[in-house]
């Protein structure tokens, strides 16, 4: 049998919580033109403003929820690989990140070096995004042009609404909610309003009218991170039998001052405490491993929102992290799911 190699790739994080290592990274990440999608001078002025204090304040948050063994993100991440390695028969199973080491560049020389053609990419993203997936794909293409490496690709398409996937996140959740709740909230990345108008190919579907996203069908769904992100979690609410006014969605983590997509967490969390909600569930659909946006922005910083407006107890749901029905269902879905690579 050929072998066929699978190259997870996750975001990527500092390599330790140090400020010139946050910068760093930060650098990186922020200069991707699929993250800030701005015309390089505009790009270089905003990021090195950001640079000025953010990766002061992004390292001590990284300091506070960083383990021994290194980022949680990271750490995590190779977790995973090892779990889905069990499940992945048709060859080696390696991890990169998309910023920061292991870069996708390196895994895919190694890959080559070994002598094996064959290789399924999985981004891990549930919900597509050009600041997620086409950046992965689009750092595919050209490490394998600059570096004439004679792969054949397939890769993972986002998989919000793929049973595998939706019944290991219910199978997460479920033991959270039997320990008694009011409400639960998941809460996604947030993002741009810009990028989902960008991604829009109908040019007037997306954030015309409150439930727009509620009903994105075909292309328009295909392409709609808010979209799909509702798909994930009306898929989720309907495996635990949740009624509707026991759930909702929100969106984190923004940045900057242009309007990102809404409702918005920090909101969301007011109006639950407000509306006498008192023990409220958390979960991140967006993250596959827990990374500072859930144990920091949430388990922490949210938490103490929450509480000071009225709640009485916020936990956080961790991720699928390396959960045995996760990393099967993910090497299933790599082997049922993979696309030829055609960006
Ligand atoms: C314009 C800025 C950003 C966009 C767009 C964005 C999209 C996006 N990000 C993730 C996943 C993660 N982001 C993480 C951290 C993080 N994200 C941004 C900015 C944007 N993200 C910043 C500046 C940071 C760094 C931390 C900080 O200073 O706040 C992480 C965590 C990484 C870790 O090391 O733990 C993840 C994961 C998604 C899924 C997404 C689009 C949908
Ligand atoms: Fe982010
Ligand atoms: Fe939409």
């Amino acid at each position: 049998m050929t072998e066929q190699a699978l190259l997870l790739v996750n975001l990527g994080s500092p390599a330790s919580p140090e400020v010139t290592d946050v910068r760093r990274y930060l650098n990186q990440f922020l200069m991707d033109p699929y993250v800030i999608d701005l015309p390089w001078p505009l790009r270089r002025l905003l990021v090195t403003l950001i640079l000025l204090t953010r990766p002061k304040a992004s390292a001590h948050a990284y300091a506070s929820i960083w383990w021994p063994e290194g980022s949680p993100l990271a750490v995590l991440s190779q977790r995973l690989q090892r779990a889905v390695q069990s499940h992945w028969e048709q060859g080696p199973v390696f991890l990169a990140m998309r910023y920061g080491e292991p870069s996708i560049a390196q895994k895919l020389q190694q890959i080559a070096q070994q002598g094996i053609s064959q290789v399924v990419i999985a981004p891990l993203y549930p919900q597509f995004a050009d600041s997620t997936t086409t950046t992965v794909l689009t750092e595919v293409q050209r490490v394998l042009v600059q570096h004439r490496l004679p792969l054949s690709i397939s890769t993972l398409p986002a998989f919000y609404d793929q049973p595998a996937y939706l019944d290991a996140l219910a199978t997460q959740v479920q033991p959270y909610l039997e320990q008694g709740f009011d409400h639960l909230l998941m809460s996604y990345h947030g993002l741009p309003e810009r990028h989902i108008h960008k991604a829009d190919p109908s040019g007037q579907h997306c954030l015309t009218n409150t439930d727009c996203c509620q009903q994105a069908q075909g292309a328009v769904l295909a392409q709609c991170y808010r979209a799909q992100c509702y798909r994930t979690s009306q898929g989720l609410a309907q495996r635990l039998e949740l009624m509707p006014e026991r759930w909702s969605v929100s969106f984190q983590s923004r940045l900057g001052r242009a309007k990102w997509i809404a409702p918005y967490t920090e909101e969301r969390l007011q109006a639950l405490a407000a509306q006498g909600v008192k023990k409220l569930l958390v979960i991140c659909p967006a993250f596959v491993s827990d990374c500072l946006e859930t144990l920091e922005e949430i388990g922490v910083r949210a938490r103490e929102q929450f509480l000071a407006a009225g709640g009485e107890d916020l936990q956080l749901i961790p991720c699928l992290n390396d959960h045995p029905q996760w990393a099967m269902a993910l090497a299933q879905l790599c082997q049922q799911q993979a696309v030829p690579f055609n960006l």
